[in-house]
C-alpha cells in the first residue's frame, strides 16, 4: 500500500520574495531521505503562488481600479505554476508526470513525487490539495506555511490572538469565513475548508521551513503546529 503524503506548501515558503534556493535545497535532501526510507513512500507537493502572485495581483489592482477577481485569480494561478515547475524540475528523477494543473485529472500516480499547482479561479491551492487528497485517499493534508500555528485571529493584525493546538472544522469555519478573495491570507482557505470538513479530513498546519518539526510530524511524535478537524 502506498503511503501518500499531501504537502500543501504556501508559496511564501518557496518564493517569499526571491526564490528561497537554500530552503529548496534543504527540502530536497529532507524529502529524498524520506522517499529512500521506503519504496511505498510517495509525496504530492502542492505549491502556492507566494510573492509573485501577490506582487502581480497588486500591480493589476493598481492599474485597473475596478479589477476583476477572476483575472486576479488567473494571475495568481500562473504564479503557482512557475513555482511548481521549479519544484518539479528539482525532483525530476522522482517526478515523471507533468505539473498537475487540474487535480481531478490524474488517472494514476507515476513515480514517487507528484507536483501540483493552481487550477482555476475561486480558491487557493489549499483547495487543490484537498481535491488531490480525496482522489488519492490521503486522510491528512500538511499545510506548510509561514506560520507555526493557527491563531484565534490573524496574529499580524491582532496582538491578542492566541495560538491553538487544535481547532474543529466548525470553529475554524467561523474564523476563515465563507468568502474567497484572490490572494487572501488565511492559514487554510474557506473553499478548501468547506470540502475538507465534508470529507472529515485532518489538516496539520505547521511552519513550512522547520524541517526538524516536519520530521517529528512524519514520525508521529510531539510537534509544533495546529491540528484542524479530525483528531
Ligand atoms: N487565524 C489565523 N491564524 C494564523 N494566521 C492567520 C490567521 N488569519 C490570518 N492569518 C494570516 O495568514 C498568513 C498565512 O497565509 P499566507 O500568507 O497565505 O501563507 P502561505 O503563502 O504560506 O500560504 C499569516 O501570515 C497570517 O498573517
Ligand atoms: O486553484 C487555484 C489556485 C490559486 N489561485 C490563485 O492564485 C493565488 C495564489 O495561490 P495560493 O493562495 O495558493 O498561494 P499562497 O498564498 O499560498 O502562496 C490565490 O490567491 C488565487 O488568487 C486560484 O485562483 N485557483
Amino acid at each position: 500500500m502506498p503511503n501518500i503524503k499531501v504537502l500543501d506548501f504556501g508559496g511564501s515558503i518557496v518564493a517569499p520574495d526571491e526564490v528561497d534556493t537554500a530552503f529548496i535545497k534543504e527540502f530536497k535532501v529532507f524529502l529524498t531521505k524520506w522517499l529512500d526510507e521506503d519504496k511505498d513512500n510517495k509525496a504530492i507537493i502542492v505549491i502556492g503562488g507566494g510573492a509573485p502572485a501577490r506582487k502581480y495581483q497588486q500591480a493589476y489592482r493598481e492599474i485597473i481600479s475596478d479589477s476583476d477577481d477572476n483575472e486576479a485569480d488567473w494571475i495568481g494561478i500562473m504564479a503557482t505554476r512557475i513555482n511548481a515547475q521549479l519544484i518539479k524540475a528539482v525532483f525530476s528523477e522522482y517526478c515523471p508526470q507533468d505539473v498537475v494543473t487540474d487535480p481531478t485529472a490524474p488517472e494514476s500516480f507515476e513515480g514517487r513525487v507528484m507536483v501540483a499547482a493552481g487550477w482555476k479561479p475561486g480558491w487557493s491551492t489549499d483547495y487543490d490539495a484537498v481535491v488531490l487528497a480525496e482522489k488519492f485517499s490521503a486522510d491528512t493534508v500538511y499545510n506548510l506555511s509561514n506560520i507555526a500555528k493557527v491563531y484565534t485571529d490573524d496574529p499580524k493584525k491582532n496582538p491578542d490572538a492566541k495560538p491553538l493546538d487544535y481547532v474543529s472544522w466548525d470553529d475554524y469555519k467561523k474564523m476563515a469565513g465563507d468568502e474567497w478573495t484572490p490572494g487572501k491570507n488565511v492559514p487554510f482557505d474557506p473553499v478548501a475548508t468547506k470540502k475538507a470538513a465534508e470529507l472529515n479530513l485532518q489538516v496539520i498546519a505547521a511552519a513550512g521551513k522547520d524541517l526538524d518539526n516536519l520530521q517529528k510530524i512524519f514520525d508521529g511524535g510531539d510537534f509544533i503546529g495546529t491540528v484542524i478537524g479530525r483528531k
